[in-house]
């Protein structure tokens, strides 16, 4: 299997893949036309500029795999989520603000080859770009936004059935969106032949690492869940304590489960129609022999920072069951204890998920637990285990503390990363076939 791939073992069920499908695709004249949900749903700011290009970036194997074989790629992509389009509000600002034609200049600069545009995802418009495209095969049509029609989101048959008219073969690489059973993800593929459609390579290794279920006896799995929302988190937290050997809850969160073990947590943020629901987590967690890590201290404030607080405007406050956060003192933070527990408590992992910060890391000095966190996976990561962050804010973390390429994996999904680890089978990856090698 090419690099851009996950290695698969002699006789182990896979997805069918983008190269499977260029293989069935070979013979015939001239070039094919391989359509490529992708997410492009990247940020970008006032000034048009891309903030965060990781999800273009991503696309690009399957994209060169395709255009080196001699076919065209046509990409298909939402960006955002354009209401007032939709039911023809919009005055063009939304729509200009939210056109695919926004990616193709970093497209082109990523593959150096023929990028084109077509400023509808159906219809005659599209139907004539794609007949443009060349016989020798090298090129890539940009649709519009999928989103700008209703009918994606609703999965409605007929659009489907338009788009799956402009391709020859179709590829999902579009991780971010695989839990969305939308007509591009769901609906196209099941209008083509099974063996002409494929999962991409950005899909194929997010699934490969956010899996448990290809690891070996001797394998131990840790997932640390952080970030504010219980609620949230609450399936990924669930469907968690049924796959991992160790479960570590940090962040604003973990104040919720300490005050269903009796701890005091003051003014921090709680979600107090969890408790009980949190409270059973952590008898089933014991029930199944989860070894789970909660904070044992966290750094507090008067109130929420509204910029970088001296730390002597903070208080350290031990959170053991009859003692906790004083009343009037918010925890924003994990203790320098919490983070040597945690450090020590990943040691023996084989591979860990990060998903959620420790603590308002955006404002010092509330960075430090999830500082801590990162320096441990850092560490991790060279001693041979396999780390691997997810989740917008998770992400941003890794970035501000220039450690980005201090991990195994950064997966480009949101709500998709949530729902694999949730343990959910993924519409995008439910609608490609199995293959046999
Ligand atoms: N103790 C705390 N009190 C208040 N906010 C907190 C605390 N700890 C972390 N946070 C905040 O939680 C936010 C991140 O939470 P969120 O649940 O969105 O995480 P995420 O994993 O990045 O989520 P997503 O996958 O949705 O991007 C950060 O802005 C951080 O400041
Ligand atoms: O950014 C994401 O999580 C994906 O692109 C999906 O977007 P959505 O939540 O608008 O469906």
């Amino acid at each position: 299997m090419p690099p851009s791939m996950p290695e698969y073992k002699e006789g182990q069920t896979r997805k069918r893949n983008v190269y499977d499908v260029l293989e069935a695709l070979k013979g015939g004249e001239g070039a094919k036309n391989v359509m490529v949900r992708v997410d492009f749903n990247v940020p970008i700011n006032s000034d048009g500029k891309i903030t965060d290009d990781s999800r273009i970036r991503g696309a690009i194997p399957t994209i060169e795999a395709i255009l080196k074989s001699g076919n065209n790629a046509i990409l298909m992509s939402h960006m955002g989520r354009p209401k007032k389009v939709q039911t023809g509000e919009d005055d063009g600002t939304e729509r200009a603000a939210l056109s695919l034609n926004q990616v193709v200049p970093r497209l082109k600069e990523l593959t150096g080859a023929d990028v084109r545009f077509v400023d509808d995802c159906i219809g005659e418009k599209a139907k004539q770009a794609v007949s443009e495209l060349p016989k020798e095969g090298g090129a890539i049509l940009v649709l519009e936004n999928l989103r700008f029609y209703k009918d994606e989101e609703k999965n409605v048959a007929a659009f489907a059935k338009d788009l799956a008219s402009n391709a020859d073969a179709y590829i999902n690489d579009a991780f971010g969106t695989a839990h969305r059973a939308h007509a591009s993800v769901s609906g196209v593929p099941a209008l083509l032949p099974p063996e002409l459609c494929g999962i991409g390579c950005l899909v194929a290794s997010e699934v490969a690492y956010l899996d448990f279920s290809t690891l070996g006896p001797n394998d131990k799995v840790a997932a640390i869940i952080g970030g504010s929302k219980v609620s949230s988190k609450l399936p990924v937290i669930k469907g968690l304590i049924d796959q991992v050997q160790i479960l570590v809850l940090g962040g604003g969160l973990a104040y919720t489960f300490a005050k269903a073990r009796g701890v005091s947590i003051g003014t921090s943020l709680c979600e107090d129609d969890m408790v009980e629901t949190a409270k059973g987590f952590l008898a089933d967690a014991e029930a199944k022999g989860v070894k789970l890590l909660l904070p044992v201290d966290a750094v507090a404030a008067k109130s929420f920072p509204s910029g970088p607080m001296s730390k002597d405007d903070t208080k350290t406050f031990d959170m053991v069951p009859g003692g906790g956060i004083e009343d009037g003192w918010m925890g924003l933070d994990v203790g320098p204890k919490t983070s040597a527990l945690f450090k020590e408590g990943l040691a023996e992992a084989t591979k860990i998920i990060f998903n959620g910060p420790m603590g308002v890391f955006e404002i010092p000095p509330f960075d430090e637990g999830t500082k801590a966190l990162v320096d441990a996976l850092e560490e991790d990561t060279k001693n041979g285990t396999i780390t691997v962050v997810g989740g917008g804010d998770s992400v941003a973390a890794l970035e501000q503390f220039g450690k980005t390429d201090a991990v195994s994996y950064v997966s480009t999904g949101g709500g998709a990363t949530l729902e694999l680890l949730s343990g959910d089978i993924l519409p995008g990856v439910a609608a490609i076939a199995d293959f046999k090698e």
